[in-house]
């Protein structure tokens, strides 16, 4: 007997999701026309390809979309959030640049910026605990010990 529809939860789309950062600052594009959430700021990712893992498709994804060839680090975030386009689940990891001179391609629009300017721009609402954990352990380095 088939049980398909009916009951069974809708299984999300897995994002892997790249924080590049160099220099106390992070890599950040603007999403290309045609794209979701067009002219939204974003980290670089982009949706798993059958059977990949979320680090192997930030890595993949870091590659293709800025040209910075990167290690992927830490699993910072898993988000799971429900877009009008559907459902998914964003895996988000610190990563560094291979050669920290090297300098992003020219397929997107991009900027490199501090931790405190990243609420000034506007991302998909996913991003919102990633970018107030960024501000926030901005605001915790500057802070005076004692
Ligand atoms: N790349 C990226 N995607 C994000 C971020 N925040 C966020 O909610 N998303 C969402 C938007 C999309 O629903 C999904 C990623 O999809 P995408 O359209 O960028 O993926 P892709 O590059 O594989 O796209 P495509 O091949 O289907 O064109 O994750 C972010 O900071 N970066």
């Amino acid at each position: 007997m088939s049980d398909a529809g009916a009951g069974r939860p809708e299984a999300p789309t897995l994002v892997g999701i790249g924080l590049i950062r160099r220099g106390g600052r992070f890599y950040v594009q603007r999403r290309p026309r045609g794209a979701v959430y067009a002219g939204y700021w974003e980290f670089p990712g982009g949706k798993c390809e059958p059977g990949e893992a979320p680090e192997a498709a930030v890595a993949r994804e870091c590659l293709e979309e800025t040209g910075l060839a990167v290690v992927v680090g830490r699993l910072r975030h898993v988000i799971e959030h429900r877009y009008p386009h559907g459902l998914v689940r964003l895996h988000v990891f610190d990563c560094e640049p291979v050669d920290p001179s090297a300098e992003p391609g020219p397929g997107h629009e991009y900027r490199w910026v501090r931790p405190d300017e990243l609420e000034t721009l506007r991302f998909p609402e996913a991003n919102e605990p990633v970018l107030r954990e960024l501000a926030g352990s901005a605001q915790d380095e500057a802070r005076p010990a004692g």
